[in-house]
């Protein structure tokens, strides 16, 4: 509530079919998920499904997932879908572009249908059965379709609430009927205390990007969430979390949310890069970045590229350097208008402008067809960031590019976690950079998130049981930069 009132309300969500299931195809590497080492910890899991036929579903939601064009489920998906009907709470790490978001929506809609939840409709406080919270306010619209997607024809109602929006407009979307409440912790907070949405029969909450929801960032809002009056306690409650990222310093604070005997699933290694994704590192000096982009821009053509940089300030200098240049060129980032962010996604989505220049509010979750390019003209100062902005491509076995500018006056501390992440992909390590990382200095830069790799489940004794004291969980500076506008 500071600033001037919120006047925006957003283009409706599109009715025709053929746009709610409009996908991409999956690509060359789909049926190499198959090979990735799963890892399931935990008291007795349930056992993983192979297709999916044995998920369960009633004929409404096998159709939509067919009609979406899934023919067969991704690992996160054999493994998460019988966790979660089976009751179970979950922690779930998979790499980017697996389909964790149909891991999780597609078991919840199906215990909804199964317990045929009473089609909602309007009324002065609404119950939702479903919240689901996500860092961003365009992941959380992406998560919202998907779950309008994949509830199409059913009588369950999602509904969406992000900050940027006109508030009188989201409360009565909210009160039209509400059995899946998708939002971003600040807005949500905001209607859960205007007494508009009660929690009397929430059964699910479900934690997105969840390393980023706990961090110090957001940790006091899903604390505040958790205690909200009326909130089911975790035993009564289940409680589901997800990310391709999980320090192990966040996983053991995750526990306060989670019951006791929760699932702990990792599909390849907890941290690690997707392997679709070719990691190119070049060593530049600050001023010479911008004509290096330039020139790599100029080889791609009419290819779809994000590039990520630090701030806000030079995601404009930069997108306003390149419309200069003549590539058509968008930006997205905290200080500009909800209305110019959409526009901006959405200019990038269709191809209008195939270059998007993005803080880090863009580097988690978003899934873009054709992005066949990321770059990262700033490097971010925690290597989980990196693995999720270079996720943005190469998802769902497709093929794709990140090229990352890498400047030793400020990015030497990332230098060790780069390398590990690197071999770990299987991709070819730099000898600059190893150099670099196993120098003297390399190894004593500051970087609280160097352990890459250390974490898998923290119950089965993580690297705590190493003299390590244990680091804080600060969020990367970009991302509390970013902070005051992702809700
Ligand atoms: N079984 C499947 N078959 C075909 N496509 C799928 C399947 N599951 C998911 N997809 C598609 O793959 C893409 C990536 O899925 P999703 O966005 O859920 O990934 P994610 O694991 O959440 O990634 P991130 O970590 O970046 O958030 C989406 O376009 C989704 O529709």
């Amino acid at each position: 509530p500071k600033g001037p009132k919120v006047v925006y309300v957003p283009p409706p969500p599109p009715e025709e079919e053929s746009s709610i299931f409009s996908h991409y195809a999956t690509g060359i590497n789909f049926d190499k998920y198959d090979d990735i080492l799963v890892d399931v910890s935990g008291s007795n899991p349930p056992k993983a499904i192979m297709t999916f036929d044995e998920a369960g579903l009633c004929e409404s939601l096998r159709k939509n997932v067919t009609k979406s064009g899934y023919v067969k489920p991704t690992p996160v998906q054999k493994h998460g879908i019988p966790i979660i009907s089976a009751g179970r709470d979950l922690m779930a790490c998979a790499q980017t572009g697996s389909g964790k978001t149909a891991a999780f929506l597609l078991p919840i809609l199906q215990r909804l249908m199964a317990d045929g939840v009473a089609a909602s409709k309007f009324s002065e406080v609404q119950e939702p059965e479903v919240i689901i919270v996500a860092p961003t306010r365009e992941l959380i619209n992406q998560i919202y379709l998907e779950a309008r997607k994949f509830a199409y024809g059913t009588c369950v109602r999602p509904v969406v609430v992000y900050g940027g929006i006109n508030t009188g407009y989201t409360i009565r979307e909210v009160l039209k009927g509400c059995n899946i409440l998708c939002g971003t912790p600040g807005r949500l907070l905001d209607i859960i205390g205007r007494g508009k949405v009660g929690l009397s029969k929430l059964r699910y909450l479900v934690l997105d990007e969840a390393d980023r929801m706990l961090d110090m960032g957001f940790e006091p809002d899903m604390r505040k969430l958790v205690g909200s009056p009326g909130m089911p306690s975790k035993e009564d409650r289940q409680t589901l979390m997800f990310s391709a990222t999980y320090p192990e310093d966040i996983q053991r604070m995750a526990a306060d949310f989670l019951k006791v005997d929760y699932i702990f699933l990792a599909v390849g290694v907890v941290g690690g890069a997707c392997s679709d994704v070719e990691q190119t590192i070049v060593q530049v000096d600050q001023y010479s970045k911008r004509d290096q982009l330039l020139e790599l821009l100029r080889s791609t053509g009419n290819e779809r590229t994000m590039v990520f940089v630090e701030t806000k300030r030079s995601a404009d200098f930069i997108a306003t350097f390149l419309c200069q240049e003549k590539l058509s060129t968008t930006s997205i980032h905290g200080d500009r208008e909800q209305r110019e962010r959409e526009k901006a996604l959405s200019d990038f989505r269709t191809g209008q402008c195939p270059v998007l220049v993005a803080t880090s509010v863009a580097a988690r979750g978003l899934d873009i067809e054709q992005v066949q390019h990321v770059v990262n003209f700033d490097l971010p100062s925690s290597i989980d960031e990196y693995v999720h902005r270079i996720g943005r491509t190469g998802r769902c076995g497709n093929i794709g590019r990140a090229v990352s500018f890498f400047n030793p006056e400020s990015d030497t501390p990332l230098a060790r976690s780069l390398v590990k992440v690197l071999s770990g992909a299987q991709q070819e390590v730099p000898k600059w950079l190893e150099e670099i990382a196993f120098s003297a200095h390399g190894t004593t830069g500051f970087n609280p998130r160097g352990k890459v790799f250390a974490s898998t489940d923290t119950r089965k004794g993580g690297s705590f049981k190493t003299d390590e004291p244990p680091q804080a969980s600060a969020p990367s500076p970009a991302a509390a930069a970013d902070d005051e506008e992702w809700e």
